[in-house]
């Protein structure tokens, strides 16, 4: 059977003047353990993308999201990552209202990261790649943000999860 695939959200201070993600390091498995990843987790069976993506946010973070647009591969669909598995992102935030992201026992720390100090951080390795193109995917939308509502929208739809 294949593997489940991941949804993971690369969460923003601000979708429309970004400054910070907001990064977690995992508590297991051993082998990754303090790694940073983006918040997320597998597709159940019978869940959509969003719903799987809503549910992981509020059973790791216990807050909910304003999705922004997807994070697209550079062939245009979902990344590759570990253990041959293919993970979708969206850029997002914390919805209004909502509470401060909270720790819970899938990581051993949040940390929001200045958007120039990625890099320093030790990701799991296919989480590189990821990283950067949502940095340029919130650059180009923050820079072209007068485009207004509706703009760089997600396949997903923008909305709350
Ligand atoms: N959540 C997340 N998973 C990632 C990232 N990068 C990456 O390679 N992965 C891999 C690690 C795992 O093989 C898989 C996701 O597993 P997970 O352990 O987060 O999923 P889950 O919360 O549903 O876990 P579980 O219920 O099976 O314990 O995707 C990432 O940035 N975020």
């Amino acid at each position: 059977m294949a593997h489940r695939p991941v949804v993971a959200a690369a969460i923003l201070d601000s979708l429309e003047s970004p400054t910070r993600l907001l990064c977690a390091s995992r508590a297991y498995p051993a082998a990754l353990a303090g790694l940073f990843e983006l918040p997320g987790g597998k597709v159940e069976p019978g869940e959509s993308p969003s719903g799987a993506l809503g549910r992981e946010i509020a059973e790791e973070l216990a807050t909910s999201l304003i999705l922004g647009p997807e994070v697209a591969a550079p062939d245009g669909g979902w990344w590759p990552v570990l253990e041959g598995r293919r993970m979708a992102v969206w850029l997002a935030r914390i919805a209004d209202g909502a509470p401060a992201p909270r720790r819970g026992p899938s990581h051993r720390e949040l940390r929001w990261v200045p958007l120039d100090r990625l890099d320093a951080l030790d990701w799991i390795g296919a989480d590189r790649p990821i990283v950067r193109a949502a940095v340029r995917v919130a650059r180009t939308r923050s820079a072209s943000s007068e485009a207004g509502p509706g703009a760089h929208g997600s396949a997903l739809g923008r909305g709350r999860i």
